[in-house]
């Protein structure tokens, strides 16, 4: 390269995995709850749509089971305007789908320092201002960060569990809400850095069921920013029909 002239390297864009492989046994149903047809499209739609409307993301990448992977229902997804990969690498967990789909980003040549959003597909509420704001916050500081929800209410620490008979749960006690907050999902991080994070959990069979945790016990300390109530984890019936009534009155 001549004397003089510098190549500028390429600023990291923003990239988003939709872990899909989940099999919705809560929710239950014919199908899992991502393909089931929720407010007039499957509930993987609302997901994909947010991303696709989101100048800021380069790609998107979607780990399905292998069973599904076939499934005429991917083809009928609302069309993408943005590169999208249905990728058979689900896997029996969230972080086996998580870290699968890492994998074929990296061997796909997504640079290393590209940043990864990581979002349930259970997630319909999302919407890309929401992702722009945690995009916004995450690149400015240059810290990984995920959207999360202060606690609202008085949590209690039981000390007998017994789902079967609701009747034999007793507070132990109660513990302090201050400082403890509920995460959602968007979750972003650098793309390798979170692959080799979720590498070194599992070598040491870390409890792990988010993409921060890895991050944390990595030794980074994730930023924490505000997301929203419809933002929830779509897990129970009546989650469901929460969400249905948000989606058609917005
Ligand atoms: N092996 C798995 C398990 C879960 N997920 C995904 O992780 C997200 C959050 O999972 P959750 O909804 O809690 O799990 P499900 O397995 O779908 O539901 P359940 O636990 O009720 O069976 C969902 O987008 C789900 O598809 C995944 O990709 N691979
Ligand atoms: C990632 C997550 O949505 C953050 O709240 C959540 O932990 C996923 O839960 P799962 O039931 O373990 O899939």
């Amino acid at each position: 390269m001549p004397i003089g002239i510098q190549s500028t390297p390429a600023s990291p864009r923003c990239h988003a995995l939709l872990p899909t492989a989940g099999s919705g046994s809560r929710l239950g149903g014919d199908l899992p709850k991502q393909f089931q047809m929720l407010a007039g499209k499957p509930m993987l739609s609302y997901a994909l749509d947010a991303f696709n409307s989101t100048p800021e993301i380069a790609s998107i990448w979607v780990g399905i089971s292998p069973a599904f992977i076939e499934d005429p229902i991917l083809k009928s997804l609302s069309s993408m305007t943005k590169p999208t990969h249905f990728l058979p690498t689900g896997g029996l967990t969230r972080q086996e789908t998580v870290i699968n789909t890492l994998v074929a980003m990296l061997q796909s040549a997504i640079p290393e320092n590209d940043w990864v959003l990581v979002h349930d597909a259970a997630r319909p509420g999302i919407r890309p201002a929401l992702i722009q704001k945690l995009i916004h916050s995450v690149t400015v500081t240059g810290e990984g960060g995920l959207l999360a929800m202060p606690l609202a209410d008085t949590l209690k620490m039981v000390e007998t569990y017994s789902p079967q008979d609701g009747s034999s749960v007793r507070v132990q006690k109660t513990i302090s809400r201050d400082h403890l907050w509920q995460a959602q999902t968007p979750q972003m991080f650098g793309l390798q850095d979170l692959h080799d994070a979720i590498k070194a959990a599992m070598l040491i069979n870390a409890d792990m069921t988010d993409e921060a945790s890895a991050m944390e016990l990595a030794g980074s300390k994730p930023l924490l920013i505000h997301g929203e109530t419809r933002n929830f984890k779509v897990t129970h019936p009546a989650d469901w029909e929460l969400i249905q009534t948000i989606l058609k009155t917005s």
